[in-house]
């Protein structure tokens, strides 16, 4: 499903979490009042709903359990590591609302079992991670939990490089700064030569 709103229905239906598009847009022309701004002039008064579905749309990950997506899975061979780089990643930091992105890599090593699973799908759950507010460590660690819950692999690696625009339209001002988190889990995290291959994999060529 493509359309981001359908999405959010569907999984409204079958979670009971619903977005609720006129207290949004109630929320949002209060905003507008408080900071000073006439929500009737006419270069504002479709931007409260316009917003509101805009929140819909990037909030989108609260109403599903992201893992879910890895659920279709195929049995391959392959008992080495597996690596998508440079995901793009735009997800919100929930201390101020704005957005914070950048990319993801996501790797793991398939279990005894040989689970595996379809490429998009390891960026279909950060995508669905990162359409809630957020902060960066705990997108990296349940990126990384949830492949460890559903594809029971011998080991996980997530490594997500962000702009905060936080830390750069506003605040400390610091445009350009990179945070960059890491959660490594089963034998990437206890065996040091492989969470080395898994890195270098990563960050090579950059
Ligand atoms: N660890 C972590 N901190 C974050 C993330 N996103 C934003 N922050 C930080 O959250 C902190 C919130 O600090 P507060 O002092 O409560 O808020 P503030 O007064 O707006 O802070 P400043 O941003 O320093 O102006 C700031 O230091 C942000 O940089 C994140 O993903 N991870
Ligand atoms: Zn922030």
């Amino acid at each position: 499903m493509s359309d981001p709103a359908a999405f959010a229905d569907a999984v409204a239906i079958a979670t009971g979490r619903t977005f609720d598009q006129a207290r949004a847009e109630a929320a949002v022309r209060e905003l507008l009042l408080a900071v000073g701004e006439d929500p009737d002039r006419p270069g504002l008064r479709d931007t409260p709903a316009r917003v509101a579905r805009s929140y819909r749309e990037i909030f989108s990950g609260l109403y599903t359990d992201p893992g879910d997506v890895l659920g279709t899975t195929f049995d391959e061979e392959h008992r080495e590591l597996i690596v998508v780089r440079d995901i793009p990643m735009y997800s919100t930091c929930e201390h101020h609302l704005v957005s914070f992105h950048g990319v993801a890599h996501v790797g793991y090593i398939p279990g005894r079992e040989g689970r595996v699973t379809g490429l998009s799908k390891l960026a279909r759950v950060v995508d669905l991670y990162a359409k809630r507010p957020q902060v960066q460590e705990r997108l990296t660690s349940q990126v990384a939990d949830a492949l460890v819950r559903k594809l029971e692999p011998t080991g996980v690696i997530v490594v997500i490089e962000a702009e905060h625009l936080c830390m750069a339209m506003r605040g400390i001002r610091k445009p350009g700064a990179r945070t960059t988190t890491s959660a490594v889990r089963g034998s990437l995290q206890s065996n040091s030569a492989s969470r080395a291959e898994a890195l270098d994999l990563i960050l090579r060529a950059r």
